[in-house]
Order: C-alpha cells, then structure tokens, then sequence
C-alpha cells in the first residue's frame, strides 16, 4: 500500500516558497489501478513523483507496505526504486538502442543477471507486451503504441509491484490510447501490480482505473471509486471532468418546451440492459420524453445514464418503483 500522510510540496520559485501540493492524506491499496486527474498545473506529476521520491515531500510522509520512505538515501533508495517501475509521455526510449536493448537496460544498469539471463526475460518481457516480433526495431521504426509498450516492458523488467504512469496516453491517438489502457488492466490483472496514473482525461479514468483522486490547485477536491465519481460527481472540477468525457456542455442541459420535470437516471451493472422503464410507465401511466442518453462501461461494468422529462399523477410510485430496482435518480434542474 502506498500512504501519503499530510504529504505535502513547495517549490521555491524566485526566492519564495510556492505550494504545488497542499497536505495531502491518501491510501492507495495494492493491487488497484487509482487514477489521479487534474487539470495543467494542478500538481498531478508531483504527487506521482514523490512515490518513488523523484521529488521529496516538503512535509509530511510517504509511506510503502508499511515504511515510511519519505528520507531512504542510497542503497534503500535504489531499492525501494527497482521495485517501482514508470513510463512516461513521451516514452524516454533510447534512440540508439533497440527495443530488446531499452528493455535489457535497467537490468544491466542493476547488474546481477548474465547476459543470457538477460535475454531471456527480455524475451519473457516483449511478449508480454505483444512485441516479441519487434526486438531489434531501434524507436524509429516502431508507432507512438509500439514505443509506449516497450516503456512498460522497460519499466516492468526488475518485477516492481508498483507502476507509475505519468500521462502515459497523452501522446497517442484514441484507438491507440484504447490497446495500451488494455495493456495496463491486463498487466494489473495478471501480475496484481499496483498502477498509479495521472492524466487529463476522464476517459482514460473510465477505461482502466479502479477509485480515482481529483486534483484541483494542489488539493484532492474529490476521492472514491470510478463508478461514484462519475456517475455522480460532487466539485465544480470534476463535474467538468465527466461533461468533457460524455461530449456535453459542462452548463445544465436546457430543453425549453419539454414538458414534466427532468431526471437523470444511472443504471449499473445488471440493471443496465433490463427492460425497467417500460414496465414502469406500464404500472403507472406516466408518461416520459427521452432528451439524452448513453450506454457504456466502466472498467468492466455496464452502466448507463438517461436524462428523462417525466409527468404523470403516479410520478412519486414511477419514481419509487426506478430506486427499487436500483437506479439512482438525480433531478436535473434547468
Ligand atoms: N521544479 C519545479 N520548480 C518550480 N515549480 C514547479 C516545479 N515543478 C512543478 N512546479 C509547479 O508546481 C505546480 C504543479 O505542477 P505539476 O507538474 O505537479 O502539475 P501537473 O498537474 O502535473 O501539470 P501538467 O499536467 O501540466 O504536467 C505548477 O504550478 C508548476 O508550475
């Protein structure tokens, strides 16, 4: 388990001390995928960089399984680094290397291996990434995807148990963005490392995090699984987070001669794809006019949201009827 205990950072910026990170106490459990999003400037690379001390916190503590970390100084340093692994935006591959050889350089870096040790978890390592075909393509001659998965080859080589991404999608298109976010959950699932990412876009939230933090001028504004925090957003930040995501306006939807009072439902799970609604309006005579609506997943549940205008006499029974079944309403004001 990663813990930051009132875990802050100040960076001194012309001779003064500027917060980038207020106190910040957080548990992020092994094994989860937690996503950090904020927007430019928010202090997401911060917090991501005193896990494994590339910046130190200016108070506070960072603690892993358990240790307290925040002041470990050369051999307990190294260590505590060999068992987090990270991978970058823009990939930091060696131009001059092969793929097989950026792999193999951090366990030559760690010594310890023979070279046909070396070879074989290098081997071991670019299959797991789908590139066992690609060994001695130099960065070049590999896309934006191929690079990224030869970071987390790279990354993955010293058996970490936590890995760190550092807007790891940011430089790659959406389908290419779609095979890495893959890549991660799979890798999660199958090694049961726990992944950190930060990042500027809720839908990579969706896709591939387990709870995610939002980060909002240095401070954690809000905190819980994907599924709550998104279908429910609470901070002005966050609820502009989850509009970017669904491509609408972050305003309060306006439809001017709908009749009937507005609701948003959130279906989960199971409830998604039953057929509630129609048996609803059946039982109770109300009526409704469908204005939006979206089906989709996060991580691996369906979940689906409908903005509705409802009326009818039996409104409250149609009303009660919907949370019975498990879905949650909002009324939407306009
Ligand atoms: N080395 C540094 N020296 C001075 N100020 C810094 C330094 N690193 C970061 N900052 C400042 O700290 C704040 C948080 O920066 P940080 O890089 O953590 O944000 P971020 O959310 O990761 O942003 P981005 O998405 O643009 O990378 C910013 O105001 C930034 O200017």
């Amino acid at each position: 388990m990663i813990r930051f205990a009132a875990a802050s950072k100040s960076y001194i910026v012309d001779g003064a001390l500027v917060p980038a990170l207020h106190p910040v106490d957080l548990d992020i459990e092994q094994g989860e995928v937690f996503g950090i999003i904020g927007h430019s400037g928010a202090g997401k690379s911060t917090l991501l960089r005193l896990v494994n001390l590339l910046e130190r916190p200016t108070a506070g503590k960072v603690f892993i399984d358990g240790r307290d970390v925040t002041d470990a100084q050369g051999a307990d340093l190294r260590r505590l680094r060999s068992g987090i692994g990270m991978i970058f935006q823009h990939f930091n591959l060696l131009a001059s290397r092969t793929a097989a050889d950026n792999v193999a350089f951090p366990l030559r870096l760690q010594g310890g291996m023979d070279e046909s040790g070396i070879a074989a978890r290098v081997n071991e390592l670019l299959a797991l990434v789908g590139l066992a075909q690609h060994a001695r393509k130099y960065p070049a001659q590999l896309s934006g995807g191929q690079k990224q998965r030869v970071g987390i080859a790279r990354a993955l080589a010293s058996h970490p148990s936590i890995l760190l991404c550092d807007e790891a999608t940011s430089a790659l298109d959406p389908q290419t963005t779609a095979s890495v976010l893959e890549l991660l959950a799979d890798i999660n699932r199958r090694l049961g490392l726990t992944i950190v990412l930060i990042t500027h876009e809720m839908d990579v939230i969706r896709r591939v995090c387990d709870r995610v933090a939002v980060l909002d001028a240095g401070r954690v504004v809000e905190l819980g699984t994907v599924a709550d925090v998104f279908l429910h957003p609470r901070h002005p930040t966050t609820r502009r987070f989850v509009a970017e995501a669904d491509h609408r306006e972050g305003r309060g939807p306006e439809f001017p001669g709908v009749d009937g009072t507005l609701y948003r439902l959130s279906f989960r799970g199971d409830a998604t794809y039953s057929p509630l609604l129609s048996r609803v309006v059946r039982d109770t005579g109300v009526e409704y006019n469908l204005l939006s609506g979206r089906v989709d997943r996060i991580k691996d549940t369906p979940y689906g949201q409908l903005t509705l205008a409802m009326r009818g006499e039996r409104l409250d029974d149609a009303l009660a009827q919907i949370r019975a079944a498990g879905v949650d309403i909002e009324e939407v004001t306009r």
